[in-house]
């Protein structure tokens, strides 16, 4: 484009090498001097936009496939430059020392923005140049002489801060805003209103945490993190940052984030999009299994059955099972081809399908090996009596009937979840299976009372869609992604595990979780053995400890059940510097206490969590109702007219409110089947609050709170 075009951005004068924006003398004020590069910025963005609307295809595309793959490719850039309002096209910026980078200053931001010659205005937060914003230090600069960070009301630029990291007499934050200790901006950013759906963090990303959302492609991570230290927030942006590292291999081998339930889901599924990466599937471990298992499950295990049915020792009674179905041939084979006659011996047979079963390959794959195996044979016979057989008749004695009959007896195809069936049903067959492996208890444990008659009438539970995975596998290689992150995993069985890492073997993975936080019967008791699951045991064990939701009071209060639910797991220290509030009140008059306190909330700022014993629920949504209060389920997206969300306990892990009001925390702990599990559970539900929380209680408190 010519240096003159109309649509050329204006001047930028904040690069302007002849103003320095850290000299007293120079006229403009920093911030309008930042202002005007975001105006600057914001035309160039349109310019880029308005490039590719006019570009015309007609004469480039050879046919109208390629023409409509182009169009679509046009349409998703298009979509990828538009300047959303809400979202400032930079949030930071670096000036190099000029050493390095030729003492550059870079304006740091959601996409890559350039001028009209092609110079960044804007550079990618995933680009290398930008990695300093997030790790650099007065203790190693990086060669940044200032990092500046940009405070935004709704769209407007309206502060900015500053970092001399070369300086060691400035103060560590200097700014629009006076000078302190601590970033204000990252405060005020941890302490906004919740309100609608989560957010990325990208502006504010700590040096830590930046670590893992940088780590290479090759290596798979685990992050061991309490309440609030942003394993979500990390998982999410470490995919957007593959994905810009990675892309096309990404793209081809695909990516995928698994959570707990669909309501987390629905709370996280905007920050990709919001980060520009739109082709990332999100999923629970049910959904995945289940979609493979083409099962429905609509029952439910006790949890000694599911125990049972998540303990990997199952994969090996599945295989077990599996290979049964391969029999001896009891007798020798007969090809008829022409006028001739060729015959393998049984004991030939035998010894080519005890090369199949020894070799490590899928029922399937052997199953399909099979026939190519017996037609060599009967080649080298036709050899051996002087014919000169090629490749076309070795194909042809692989299908003739004799040979698929022979197959089919002797390595029938087996349905996985016939399979799976039969081992809950059939007493004599899981015995036979799970001999030496599952106790006679654990096996009574995991038999159908009343077995079904089908596998579509059957009752199927998540474990049980989990195994019908695990045996499609053996039949079938599973097809491997090329990253997975999985968020809260801390609450997978081993079987699970298998079934994610079976989705990543030739990729790598994200494992996010907090050991203290797991309730289910078969929580991970340490990562080492949930990593050996996985398949990835040499995966690398990273821990993080500053939290930014939970305020110090509250987190501490929570922190009381550590010692009874995880302990030797490190306190969370919140990096809040607002105390927050914490409230513990006994409830005389029960639910006009609870809706009373809703009300109470609701007179703040953002959103507010109402979390309950399960069975709590439909009683609690009554007096809400009888006040004119109509929750919403959580998962559903809260907005400024409606802020309250009724929480059972059960689904408040990964969420957050502002202020949350915690009914009856006996209840909760009780409504488990143990003491740990149920403490587990509280301690979940004590860390989902941003501002405030107060406890309602009208039983005593459980004494390990104390
Ligand atoms: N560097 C950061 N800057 C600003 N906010 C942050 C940062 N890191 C995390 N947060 C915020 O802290 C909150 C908690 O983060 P997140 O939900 O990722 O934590 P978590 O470790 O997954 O918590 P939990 O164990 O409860 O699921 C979120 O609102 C997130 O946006």
């Amino acid at each position: 484009m010519p240096a003159s075009d109309p649509l050329d951005p204006p001047p930028d004068p904040s690069l302007d090498p002849s103003l320095d924006p850290l000299d007293p003398l120079d006229p403009l004020d920093p911030l309008d001097r930042e202002r005007a590069h975001l105006t600057a910025s914001r035309t160039a963005l349109r310019t880029m936009r308005e490039d590719v609307q006019a570009l015309d295809i007609r004469d480039v595309t050879a046919n109208w496939v390629n023409a409509a793959v182009l169009e679509a490719q046009i349409e998703e850039r298009i979509k990828a430059l538009a300047d959303l309002a809400h979202t400032p096209l930079f949030f930071g910026r670096l000036d190099y020392l000029p050493t390095t980078q030729h003492g550059q200053r870079f304006y740091i931001g959601r996409r890559h923005v350039h001028d009209g010659a092609g110079d960044p205005m804007v550079v990618d937060w995933r680009a290398p140049v930008s990695q300093p914003f997030y790790r650099a230090s007065t203790k190693d600069p990086q060669d940044v002489r200032l990092r500046r960070r940009f405070g935004y009301t709704g769209g407007d630029l309206t502060a900015y801060e500053d970092e001399h990291l070369t300086d060691p007499s400035a103060a560590t934050f200097s700014g629009s805003a006076g000078g302190s200790r601590t970033s204000r901006l990252l405060q005020a950013e941890i302490e906004r209103p919740r309100v609608g759906p989560m957010r990325d963090i990208v502006a504010t990303i700590q040096p830590e945490q930046d670590e893992i959302v940088r780590s290479g492609l090759s290596g798979t991570v685990c992050v061991q993190g309490g309440p609030g230290t942003g394993k979500t927030a990390v998982g999410l942006h470490r995919v957007a940052y593959l994905l810009y590292a990675h892309r096309e291999r990404l793209a081809r081998t695909g990516t995928l984030v698994i959570g707990p339930n669909r309501s987390f889901l629905h709370y996280i599924e905007q920050v990709l999009p919001a980060l520009g990466e739109l082709e990332v599937r999100q999923s629970t471990v049910d959904d995945l299994v289940t979609h493979v298992a083409q099962v429905e499950v609509r029952g439910e295990d006790s949890a000694e059955a599911a125990v049972v049915k998540g303990d990997a020792r199952m994969a090996e009674v599945l295989r077990r099972a599996l290979r049964s179905h391969v029999t001896a041939p009891a007798e020798a084979l007969m090809v008829v081809r022409g006028s001739r006659r060729w015959r393998i011996p049984a004991y030939e047979l035998e010894e080519i399908v005890g090369e199949l079963l020894d070799r490590d390959i899928r029922y399937g794959a052997a199953r399909d090996a099979l026939p190519q195996r017996i037609a060599h044979a009967v080649l080298v016979r036709m050899e051996a009596a002087g014919e000169a057989p090629d490749d076309r008749v070795q194909d042809a004695v692989a299908r003739n009937a004799a040979v698929k009959a022979a197959v089919r007896t002797i390595w029938p195809a087996v349905d996985p979840a016939r399979l799976v069936l039969r081992l809950l049903s059939d007493t004599d067959f899981l015995a036979e299976h799970a001999d030496g492996l599952l106790t006679a208890d654990e096996q009574k444990a995991v038999l159908w009372t009343r077995p079904p008659r089908s596998v579509r009438s059957a009752k199927w539970s998540s474990a049980d869609a989990v195994l019908i995975d695990e045996a499609s596998d053996l039949v079938e290689r599973t097809h491997s992604l090329g990253h997975v992150v999985l968020d809260e995993a801390q609450d997978l069985s081993p079987m699970q595990y298998r079934a994610v890492g079976r989705r990543c073997t030739t990729g790598s993975a994200t494992v996010l979780g907090d050991l203290a936080q797991g309730t289910t019967p078969w929580a991970t008791a340490s990562w080492a053995e949930a990593l050996a699951h996985l398949g990835k045991p040499d995966a690398a064990v990273e821990e993080l400890t500053a939290g930014f939701r939970v305020p110090r009071e509250v987190i501490a209060y929570a922190s009381r059940l550590l010692p009874h639910i995880s302990p030797g797991l490190a306190e969370v220290h919140s990096v809040r510097e607002s105390p927050g509030s914490l409230e513990i009140r006994a409830a005389a008059s029960g639910d006009a206490d609870v809706v009373a306190a809703c009300v109470q909330a609701l007179r703040n700022e953002g959103s507010i969590g109402l979390i309950a014993a399960d069975a709590r629920v439909p009683a609690l949504t009554s007096a809400l109702a009888a006040a004119g209060l109509h929750p919403l389920a959580p998962g559903e997206e809260t907005t400024p007219d409606s802020r309250l969300t009724l929480v059972p306990a059960s689904l408040a892990k990964g969420l957050e409110y502002d202020y949350v009001v915690l009914d009856e925390p006996a209840a909760i702990v009780d409504a488990e089947p143990d003491d740990r599990t149920g403490l587990r559970r509280l301690y979940v539900a004590l860390t989902r609050a941003v501002s405030g929380l107060t406890v309602l209680h009208a039983a005593p408190l459980p004494p390990q709170l104390s």
